[in-house]
Order: C-alpha cells, then structure tokens, then sequence
C-alpha cells in the first residue's frame, strides 16, 4: 500500500488525484481551472471536505505553488514523504517513450527535447515534474505520454503525403494526444455495453480545452485527429484545428510577422473557438452568450461541424462504428453540445434519448434502445491511469511499498 499522486497539466487546467494504490481509492482531488483567463476557479475535495476558491492562475507554475500550499495548509498529508510515487502526464512523447518511464535526467533532457512536439504542453509538464521532484525527492517520479497509445496506428494514418524522408530521416508523422483519455474511456465503454473491447469498433470524443477524437479498432488507436503537435483536427479552445499551412508564410508577411513560429503561436493561442467568437476560449462563456452573439453561435456551429466530420470519417474508415463515447470538459458536461452533435448522425441510425443527454460527469448510455449505435457519456480519468502505471513501473522496480 502507498500513497501515489497523479498530476495532469492540460492546457487549460491543472488536474490532480491523490489515491491510496493499490485499492484505488481517491484520498484528495483538485482542478485548477481556466488558468490564464479572468475568474480562475479552484476546487479540492479530501476526505469529507471541501475547498474553493474564485482567483485568477495566471500560469501552471502558479498552479502548481498554490497546489503545494493547499496540500501543507490543509494537511492532506501529515508528511510529504507519505507520498511514494509521483505520475505526471507528459504530451509528446515522440516515438521514443512508447510506453511510461521513471523519469531520470536522461529523460527530462528528452522530453524537453520533444518540446517541439507539444510547445504548449511539455513545457508545462516538465515544470511540473521539477516542482514535485524538488519537494519529494525520495519518490518515484513517472512520466505517462499521451502518445504512447498511439502508436499502434497504421502507417496508412500516421503518414502525412509529404516526402517519404521527411519521416525516415526526421520522424514527421502523426503522433495524436489525449492517449491515456482515449485508452482510458475505451475500456469504460467496453464495460458499460457488457462487451469485449477486442470486438468493438469506437469512437471516442476528447472535448476539452484541446479535443481530439480517436477511432479504436478492436481495442487498439487506428486513427487521430490531432498530427504531428496537438494543433490540428478539430477547432479548440484556442487552437485552430486543420488550416492549410501555406497560410502561415502568406499570414507572416500580412502581420509583418518575424518567423513563422509566431504565427504558429497565433494558431495554437489565439484561434478555435476563441478566434471566432472573439469573446471566450471556453465553450461555457460561448454557449452564454450565443443568443445574441452571431459570432459565439458560429464558433459553436464550428466546432459542432467538425465533430460530426471527424466522427463520419472515421466511422467510414473503420467500416462501421459500434459505440461513441463523450468524454473531458464539453464532453462530459455540455448536454446541448452533444445533443447538437447527435441530431446531425441521423445517417448512422443514431438516435438519442434526451432525458439521459441531461447526465453530467456520469457513466451512462445517452442513446435510445433504438438507436443503431451506441452513444455514451464517459467521464475520463486520466489520473488513474497514470497512478496505475505509476504502481505498475514501482513494482517491476521492486519499490519496497509494493
Ligand atoms: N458545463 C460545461 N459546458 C460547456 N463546456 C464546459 C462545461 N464544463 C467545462 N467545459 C469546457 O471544458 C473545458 C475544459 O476541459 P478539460 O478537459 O477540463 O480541459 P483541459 O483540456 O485543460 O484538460 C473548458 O474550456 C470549458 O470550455
Ligand atoms: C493535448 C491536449 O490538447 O491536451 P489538453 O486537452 O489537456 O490541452
Ligand atoms: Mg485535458
């Protein structure tokens, strides 16, 4: 028995989970919500209490000291050494880690490396692997990539048709993100339709501040949506989505821009949901204030757009689809964002059951018993996910806890 803290650095947010392993239960949780924009929001909950607090998180730095603090101030743990492992997500992982590591200096050094492969992410992760490496030395720090499963997509998706050493010599490829989201709702799903997950065909909708959708083929990713870097697919919080690139040189000229990485930052920073709408990056603030606001209600009907095409695509890729799962902030909790997806998969046979689209946060079947394929609400639990691989890694290395 140990105490293992997973921590879950998004883009928007700051996750983290505090379980007793190997029971899994869940000692402490907190998220640090809408980091870098007016009205942050945290929530912690331990044992049968309760914490929050409206301030503004101006970066996962600041995310992570007060984190450190609450834990001291409300004594979550008698002594930090209590905790024996700690898991970080790590975006980009590249080809390189395909599964979890214990991170060493070896591996800082590499995932700062791979810092191209996720810029608003790794570099986020990393500075939260330091920060509890620092408080704890003593124990096991773990890295679980988005990525790692990924890797079991087909040449046919993760090549991009662009010159074929492009690849041999520098390993431009899709990579996707949210794997262990993906990896995690898909065995849910499994569960919640009594059937076994090397049978189905799923796909499962990642919509949060960054959102990716995944087609699961037999229990294995087979295709993303996000590439190379979690840019492209669909349009995000304040990411674009597919663009066509030959728009950055074009763009670099008109803002009389310097590089082209700085119209890349535009594109990761100041577009999706946000460029459009021009008042939010969160689909909350957007659905407020759609009634009278042409350009919230386009950046909704966008978003909508490009769910309903990736979904279409890829069950016409897998030729056919069995169930398809809503999961992270808009997916779990947006009941109108999903019903508005739904009503334009008529084609599949689906039909949804509008007393169970009311569900927030909860595992549930939102389709009719008509309904040809299954749609499903699955909150995602990134933070067990890695806790579980924290355990997994400590046990091949014989930590005396386990
Ligand atoms: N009730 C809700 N309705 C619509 N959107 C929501 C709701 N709750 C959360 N969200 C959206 O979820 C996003 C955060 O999703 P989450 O998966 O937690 O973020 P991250 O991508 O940072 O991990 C926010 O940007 C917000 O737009
Ligand atoms: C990869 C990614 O987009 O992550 P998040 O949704 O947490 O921003
Ligand atoms: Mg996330």
């Amino acid at each position: 028995m140990a105490k293992i803290l997973a921590i879950n650095a998004g883009s928007s947010s700051l996750k983290f989970k505090l379980f007793e392993m190997d029971s899994e239960i869940v000692i402490a949780k907190g998220n640090f919500e809408r980091i870098s924009l007016p009205e942050g929001k945290i929530s912690l909950s331990f044992g049968d209490q309760k914490f929050e607090s409206s301030e503004e998180i101006k970066t996962h730095a600041v995310a992570v000291e007060r984190l450190l603090q609450l834990m001291k101030k409300f004594k979550i743990v008698k002594d930090f050494n209590e905790i024996a492992g700690v898991g970080h997500r790590v975006v980009a992982g590249g080809e390189y880690f395909q599964h979890s590591v214990i991170v060493n200096q070896r591996v800082i050094r590499q995932i700062n490396r791979l810092a191209e492969y996720a810029p608003i992410h790794n570099p986020a992760n990393l500075m939260g692997i330091k920060a509890f490496k620092k408080l704890l030395p003593h124990a096991v720090s773990v890295a679980v990539f988005d990525t790692s499963f990924h890797q079991t997509i087909p040449k046919t998706n993760y090549l991009f048709s662009v010159p074929y050493e492009w690849y041999q010599k520098y390993r431009v490829r899709r990579y996707g993100a949210h794997g262990t989201s993906h990896r995690y709702v898909a065995n849910e799903a499994a569960k919640l339709l009594k059937q076994q997950l090397r049978k189905l065909k799923l796909i499962s909708c990642h919509l949060g501040a960054g959102a990716s959708i995944c087609a699961i083929k037999n229990g294995k990713s087979f295709d993303t949506s996000m590439g190379f870097t979690p840019l492209t697919g669909l349009t995000m919080a304040t990411r674009s989505g597919d663009t066509d690139i030959a728009m950055v040189s074009f763009m670099m000229q008109k803002l009389k821009m310097h590089s082209m990485p700085e119209v890349i930052y535009d594109l990761n920073k100041k577009s999706g949901l946000l460029g459009i709408s021009g008042i939010s990056s969160d689909m909350r603030d957007i659905l407020a204030a759609a009634k009278d606001n042409e350009r919230a209600q386009l950046a909704i009907d966008i978003f909508v757009k490009d769910v309903v095409k990736y979904i279409g695509a890829y069950a016409a890729e897998m030729d056919g689809v069995d169930g398809i799962v809503f999961t992270a902030g808009i997916g779990e909790h947006s009941s109108e964002i999903r019903k508005l997806v739904c009503q334009r998969l008529k084609f599949l046979g689906i039909q949804l059951d509008e007393t169970a689209n009311q569900i927030s946060g909860k595992n549930l079947v939102i389709s009719t018993a008509a309904s040809k394929v299954k749609v499903m609400v699955i909150p995602t639990d990134e933070e067990l996910m890695i806790a579980r691989d924290v355990v997994d890694l400590m046990k091949q290395n014989k930590s005396p806890e386990f």
